[in-house]
């Protein structure tokens, strides 16, 4: 398959980066280029998501395969649109971090086909990078300026304490990991403590975040760090419900949109990759 691949330093942390590619409005204006528009995106990109996609009347599916930490992964699939596959992978330098795009499409095939994809394919393809440059570039510019929520991933004998939201009205329902906004001049462990403390009268101790930086509405983002229980038993008081859920019980949950993000992250967390 042909491919075509761009190099942009941008000067905002890794996770900075790889927080603004999941935002799903990055992805459809990046390849708005091939005038491929996108239905229904959502807020944000997780692992298999499938997006509508649309070139005039021709609708196919966009797939998305890898979004976390190291980059995002998203293929056009399905209907009569060609294959076309986008690939970001990010690097940590001293200068920045290094966001590599790569974009490889079908090519018709024969003598007519290569000069297609010389005339037209690359010509799209070029657009799509410069598109996507930008677009990475200025959202991870607003992205280093936004407000932490964090979450807390509590495991207990291979279960992970999941909450119910009940305000506000448009995430009530939902499930989330207990936590909360990071209060000015706060660490975002302390904030963990602080919420766990608050919410579900425990006390943890904070460890490592899990996955990804992810985007919310507006200039906050969310960030998950796993929790030892220390002392106390859960209960809720903020929000209507808390649960302890199995790693079979984990997609089908109702969870927020952000949090379906971690979801590969948190399956790790309850079973371990061997
Ligand atoms: N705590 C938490 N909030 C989440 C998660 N996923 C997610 O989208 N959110 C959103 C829901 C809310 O809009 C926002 C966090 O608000 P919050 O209400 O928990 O924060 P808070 O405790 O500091 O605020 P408040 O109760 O005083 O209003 O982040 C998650 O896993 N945990």
């Amino acid at each position: 398959m042909p491919e075509l691949r761009a190099t942009t330093l941008v000067d905002a942390p890794l996770r900075t980066v790889a927080a603004a590619l999941l935002d799903a409005r990055l992805l459809a204006r990046s390849i708005r280029g091939l005038g491929v528009r996108i239905g229904s995106a959502g807020p944000v990109l997780h692992v298999g998501a499938e997006l509508a996609g649309a070139v005039g009347p021709v609708t196919g599916t966009l797939l998305v395969t890898r979004a976390d930490t190291t980059g995002v992964a998203a293929e056009l699939v399905g209907g009569p649109l060609p294959r076309f596959v986008l690939v970001t992978d990010l690097l940590h330098t001293g200068g920045g971090t290094m966001v590599v795009d790569s974009v490889e499409w079908t090519s018709p095939g024969g003598p007519f086909g290569r000069l297609a994809d010389v005339v037209v394919g690359r010509g799209l393809a070029l657009k799509v990078l410069q598109a996507r440059a930008q677009a990475v570039s200025e959202r991870s510019r607003l992205l280093a300026d936004a407000k932490v929520v964090v979450g807390a991933a509590i495991v207990r004998d291979g279960l992970l304490l999941a909450q119910r939201r009940g305000y506000p009205a448009e995430v009530a329902g939902g499930w989330e990991l207990p936590g909360g906004r990071v209060e000015p001049g706060e660490s975002d462990h302390a904030a963990v403590v602080r919420e766990c403390e608050e919410e579900l009268g425990v006390a943890v101790v904070p460890g490592d975040q899990l996955g990804p930086d992810v985007p919310l509405g507006g200039d906050h983002l969310l960030r998950v760090f796993r929790a030892e229980l220390a002392r106390g038993e859960p209960r809720a008081s903020d929000h209507p419900e808390v649960r302890w859920v199995g790693a079979s019980e984990l997609d089908g949950l109702d969870w927020l949109p952000a949090d379906r993000v971690l979801l590969p992250a948190l399956h790790d967390l309850l079973a371990p990759p061997a």
